[in-house]
């Protein structure tokens, strides 16, 4: 199941990646890092007389908005790889194939945001069995995305004979299965963002493996409102402050301590030249939103995690793209360095938290980047990704 066991000379090797990377409002890639983990597996066909053709999402688009148009990662793909990307404007149909088939050796081509089509979440099977007809041997080497069954992600392996993970795969595989197995504990688990109904799912899952939770970011306002509180225009999910509730019955059942913000950072838009102004948590008056932890909550979390000996983290502590909601997750990325410089084990995962840890220069300070924020969380939650499954035909 690994690349050096399949002979790519001639061939085209359809491989999924993830380069749903972040972008800024004049679509600028703004973190390479998904880009840069791709080019083992790439070089590598590309050397062993291949052409390689890049599938990949961008984002979550509803209506095929230009925004998300993978047109936007090619350069900085192309300048990372050293080849010029070519870029196909559809990913199924007769354009992509012909695309395909134009394909030569050494030559590297990127298909169109693969979530223009409903199909791809949707899992279909005849959109999936249309992808894999642009190529020879698939490879799945976006482990930001095996906690997905996608069309692209796992049912598509059904259609290949030749198929494999890519290098990235194999090394977040080989060290996160390494730590989750058998933790060192305290084990703290920093969960943030803006991902909140996607998440929120897996922490139910979570509080039997982790001692303490700390819920940062976007992620707070929901359990903040279902325990009563005025959150004003903060992100909340409302379908899922039942399930909050759950969340923090169960966790005293499991023993976990959950650490919720006491403060925030207000503004009365969204926006950086919003008027700011602090607030309790459960406090904040209508007009204005939570963007971003304040500093009572993290001298709390600073408290809990110079305890730990095994750090996870994902999700951002606010909107940390904008300078006057980035104190928070610059915090938490001082506490986790300090954990770390103290003995700790610490892994951080997702596009955006790993964009922050680079941003401000933590990312040498933690014991492993990861490029899966969710995928991580999956695979602490013990769970087979569909991702990996489909590669070994389980
Ligand atoms: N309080 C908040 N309100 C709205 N968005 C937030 C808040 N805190 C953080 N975010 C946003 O969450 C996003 C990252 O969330 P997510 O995609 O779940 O993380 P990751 O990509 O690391 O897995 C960032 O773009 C950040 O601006
Ligand atoms: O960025 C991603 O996940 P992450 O935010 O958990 O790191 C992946 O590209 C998956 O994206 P999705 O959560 O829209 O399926």
């Amino acid at each position: 199941m690994t690349l050096e066991n399949i002979n790519f000379e001639g061939k085209k090797a359809l491989i999924r990646v993830d380069f749903n990377v972040p972008l800024n409002e004049q679509q600028e890639v703004t973190d390479i890092t998904r880009i840069k983990a791709a080019k083992d597996t790439i070089i590598h066909v590309l050397e062993h007389g291949g052409a390689v053709i890049l599938m990949s999402h961008l984002g979550r688009p509803e209506n095929k908005e230009q925004e998300f148009s993978l047109q936007h990662v090619v350069s900085t793909a192309s300048d990372i790889l050293g080849v010029e990307v070519k870029f196909c404007s559809e990913c199924t149909g007769e354009i992509a194939q012909q695309a395909a088939d134009n394909l030569q050796p050494g030559e590297v081509l990127l298909l169109e945001n693969l979530r223009y089509h409903s199909e791809e979440t949707a899992g279909d099977h005849a959109f999936a069995k249309a992808l894999s007809q642009l190529g020879d041997v698939y490879i799945n080497d976006a482990f930001g995305t095996a906690h997905r069954a996608h069309a692209s992600t796992a049912i598509i392996a059904e259609y290949f004979e030749q198929k494999c993970f890519g290098k990235l795969m194999e090394k977040e595989i080989s060290s996160l299965e390494k730590v989750m197995e058998t933790p060192e504990r305290p084990l703290v688990a920093i969960l943030g963002g803006a991902k909140v109904s996607s998440k929120i799912t897996v922490i139910e899952n979570i509080l039997e493996k982790v001692d303490d939770l700390i819920i940062a970011g976007g992620m707070a306002y929901t359990f903040i409102k279902a325990l009563g509180g005025q959150v004003g225009d903060s992100l909340v999910e409302d379908d899922k402050q039942d399930l909050a509730l759950e969340i923090l019955e169960k966790a005293k059942e499991t023993n976990t301590a959950i650490h919720l913000p006491v403060d925030v950072v207000t503004a009365n838009a969204f926006s950086e030249q919003a008027t700011i102004d602090k607030a309790p948590i459960n406090n904040i008056p209508e007009g204005w939103m939570g963007l971003d932890i304040g500093e009572k909550s993290r001298d709390n979390f600073d408290r809990v995690l110079l305890g730990a000996k095994t750090i996870l983290w994902n999700g951002p502590a606010g909107v940390f793209e904008m300078e006057k909601f980035a104190e928070g997750t610059k915090a938490l990325g001082r506490s986790v360095a300090k954990a770390t410089e103290n003995g700790a084990f610490s892994l951080v995962g997702g596009g955006d938290s790993v964009a922050a840890v680079k941003q401000f220069g933590f990312d040498d300070q933690v014991s492993y980047v990861s490029t899966g924020g969710g995928a991580m969380l999956e695979m602490l939650e013990g769970k087979t990704l569909p991702g990996i499954a489909a590669i070994k035909g389980e």
